[in-house]
């Protein structure tokens, strides 16, 4: 399977500020980017600290794209992706509407009657890790349901773990031109952190976009 990470940040690299509340970072041009790049993808996939604080839709914007998609024979829109080590994801949350196939990755820990409701609420569960959800595993599920080229959005924790397990072949950033600060504001990658060894990226391109720069690499 292939990931790519996108993410917007601001100058200070926060992805949001300290209420965990949406701040919008990227301009129109940059939207339009990354709607394209979900149109490329097979599933869109965010952590459940996003669905909690975004609620996010994570269906495609354009109706060209829609349309291009069902005359390949694809779905009108990427399947969705939760990291959802316990079930919170809730049962009223937009990305469990019927525009889109979602998989909710769960761990063992997760409570069976909410298995249940989600299932009941349209939901595709993936049972992987014990307490947590272990990507590696689910991602072979993935790929197993031809989902072979998936985008992640974020958020911090989940990156982390991402290149923790060395699962993310591209990162594509939006820098916008804005300070965000706060020490406890989410920033690309959070999780426990690298301490010894660093992943290693490879500066692909830097391009002028909207206020802000996109620069995208390669992950060796
Ligand atoms: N500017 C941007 O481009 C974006 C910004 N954001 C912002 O990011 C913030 C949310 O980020 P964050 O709080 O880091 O949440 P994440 O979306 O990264 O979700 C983290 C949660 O995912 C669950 N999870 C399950 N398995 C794993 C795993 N193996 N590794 C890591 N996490 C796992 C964990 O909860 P559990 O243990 O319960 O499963 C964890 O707390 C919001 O403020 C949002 O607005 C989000 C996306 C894009
Ligand atoms: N690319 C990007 N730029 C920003 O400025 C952002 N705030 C975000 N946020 C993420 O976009 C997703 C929302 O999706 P929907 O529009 O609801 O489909 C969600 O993952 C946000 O956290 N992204």
């Amino acid at each position: 399977m292939h990931v790519v990470v996108n993410a917007a940040t601001s100058a200070d690299g926060k992805l949001s500020s300290r209420r965990r509340e949406q701040v919008v970072i990227s301009g129109e041009d940059d939207f339009a980017r990354v709607d394209r790049l979900r149109a490329d993808s097979d599933a869109v996939m965010v952590g459940v600290g996003t669905v909690l604080a975004d609620d996010p839709h994570l269906v495609l914007d354009d109706e060209a794209y829609r349309t291009d998609r069902r005359e390949n024979n694809r779905p009108e829109n990427p399947a969705r992706v939760v990291a959802d080590s316990r079930a919170r994801t809730p049962l009223d949350a937009r990305i469990l509407d019927d525009e889109a196939r979602t998989y909710l990755l769960v761990s063992e820990a997760a409570p069976r009657d909410r298995l249940d409701d989600l299932r009941a609420h349209g939901a595709t569960i993936v049972v992987a890790g014990e307490d947590r959800v272990d990507l590696p595993a689910a991602f072979d599920t993935l790929e197993a349901e031809s989902v072979d080229r998936l985008m992640v959005e974020g958020g911090g924790e989940l990156i982390f773990s991402l290149f923790e397990a060395t699962l993310v072949d591209e990162l594509s950033v939006y820098v916008g031109s804005k300070i965000i600060g706060g020490r406890d504001a989410p920033t690309l990658a959070d999780g426990e952190g690298f301490v010894e060894t660093f992943p290693e990226l490879a500066l692909e391109s830097v391009e002028r976009v909207d206020d802000g720069v996109l620069l995208r690499y390669s992950v060796s």
